[in-house]
């Protein structure tokens, strides 16, 4: 079975082609850098054993743009891997918000649309580049059966007490106001991963996921017991271009004190807040980059990036009462080997040490940073959202569920 795979972030698009049920990856790619000027579509072709890598370098302003040029790869006559998009038979797509809806994968039905379509004020930036995917991929794949992984899925089992706010009780129960919680297919992948590694029966991991948008999750046995984000992705760490964790009062104070309308302040705390509101640059290297340079903006920035992350371990830590591992993972947490420096810093008391050899390792696998007599394995595992969500479409195109 042909099992393309649609990951649309917030400033990017992943994508995968996989021959299903061997996992075997036909093609991937990566869009980067979606609203900038320099995008770039980085574009891999498997062919026995063989790796070959095609860049290209274009303005790239939205995800439907992205979409369509990924399309033309996988069609291209000299280096495509389908000759006609019938050869897809299932498209499965990343959605960010499902919801109390979906605590499950779901085949995308008309109503399955209008759902994801109620949760884009709450999802802004994700769930309106999530529904285009899937239009985009209904045109181009009429015959595929699609279906959307949610991202919210996996935090659904998070007691009441961890997702519940402290508001008036029918704010929850007639208006569904609530900790959601994202990157749910991530923090899947990763916390089954370090399960399986560690081959332990009872495991308190927190998983890290640092992308664009950032979140950590603790995990008791495999399930999800609490996380950063919230009602939208925008709680908890500080990101790419958003606050996280702020004083409600910061609202209060622009609206009324400062005459910005509540637009504005949305606009302000998801696109022009977290790194980039504080140095300029949204994309960690960046950063990375200036902080070389000897710039006091971009070091302050990523000093309160990880005192924010180490203050949730300890949070969690707690919520665990005990910890077996704690997993670094998507474009930060896999590549920027002194934040994790940084974060892991002092926090002995927890059992958590660095070995520097090991954190400073190019090697692209999963891997163990911690120092031999570490109490606590500290992991770095690259994320696979696009397996997760391939294994868990054709689990349901193998065993459809009654509806
Ligand atoms: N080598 C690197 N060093 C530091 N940060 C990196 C590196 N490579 C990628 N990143 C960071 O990863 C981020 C993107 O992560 P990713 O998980 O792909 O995000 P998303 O899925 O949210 O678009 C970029 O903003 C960039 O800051
Ligand atoms: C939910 C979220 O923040 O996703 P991403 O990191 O892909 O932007
Ligand atoms: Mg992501």
């Amino acid at each position: 079975m042909n099992l393309f795979v649609i990951n649309s972030g917030s400033s990017s698009i992943k994508y995968q082609l996989f021959h299903m049920p061997a996992e075997k990856v036909v093609c991937s790619g990566l869009v980067e850098r979606i609203g900038l000027e320099d995008a770039v579509i980085t574009h891999k072709v498997y062919k026995d054993d063989q790796q070959e890598v095609i860049p290209l370098t274009l303005p790239i302003p939205d995800h439907g743009i992205g979409l369509a040029e990924v399309v033309k790869l996988l069609t291209d006559d000299k280096i495509g891997v389908i000759q006609n998009p019938q050869e897809i038979q299932v498209v499965g797509h990343r959605v960010v918000h499902g919801g109390e809806s979906f605590a499950q994968t779901a085949i995308i039905t008309e109503a399955t649309k209008a759902e994801i379509k109620k949760l884009f004020p709450l999802a802004p930036l994700h769930n309106p580049s999530n529904f285009l995917g899937i239009e985009v991929a209904e045109q181009i794949f009429p015959k595929a059966t699609q279906i959307a992984v949610f991202d919210t899925a996996f935090h659904q089992t998070m007691p009441a007490k961890a997702f519940r706010y402290a508001i008036p009780e029918e704010f929850y129960t007639k208006l569904g106001i609530r900790a959601y919680g994202f990157h749910g297919t991530s923090h899947k992948y990763v916390a089954d991963r370090a399960i399986a590694y560690l081959s332990k029966k009872d495991t308190n991991l927190i998983t890290i996921h640092l992308g664009n948008g950032c979140s950590m999750s603790a995990v008791k046995n495999g399930i999800c017991v609490d996380t950063s984000m919230g009602l939208g992705p925008m709680n908890g760490l500080i990101m790419g271009t958003r606050s996280g964790d702020i004083d409600q009062s910061v609202i209060f104070y622009l609206v009324n004190q400062l005459g910005y309308d509540l637009k504005e302040v949305n606009t302000i705390l998801n696109k022009k807040s977290g790194m980039l509101g504080l140095t300029g640059f949204s994309d960690m290297r960046d950063i990375t980059k200036a902080i070389e340079l000897g710039d006091m903006h971009a070091q302050l920035a990523y000093d309160m990036y990880a005192y924010r992350i180490k203050k949730y371990m300890g949070a969690y830590a707690a919520v665990l009462n005990g910890l077996d591992a704690i997993v670094f993972t998507a474009g930060v947490g896999e590549n920027d080997k002194k934040i994790r420096e940084l974060i892991c810093r002092e926090m002995e008391y927890l059992g958590i040490t660095i070995d520097v050899a090991r954190n400073n390792s190019s090697d692209k696998d999963m891997r163990e940073i911690n120092t031999a007599e570490a109490r606590v394995k500290v992991l770095v595992i690259p994320t696979n959202e696009e397996l997760e969500i391939a294994r868990q479409c054709f689990d349901l195109v193998s065993n459809p569920q009654p509806i």
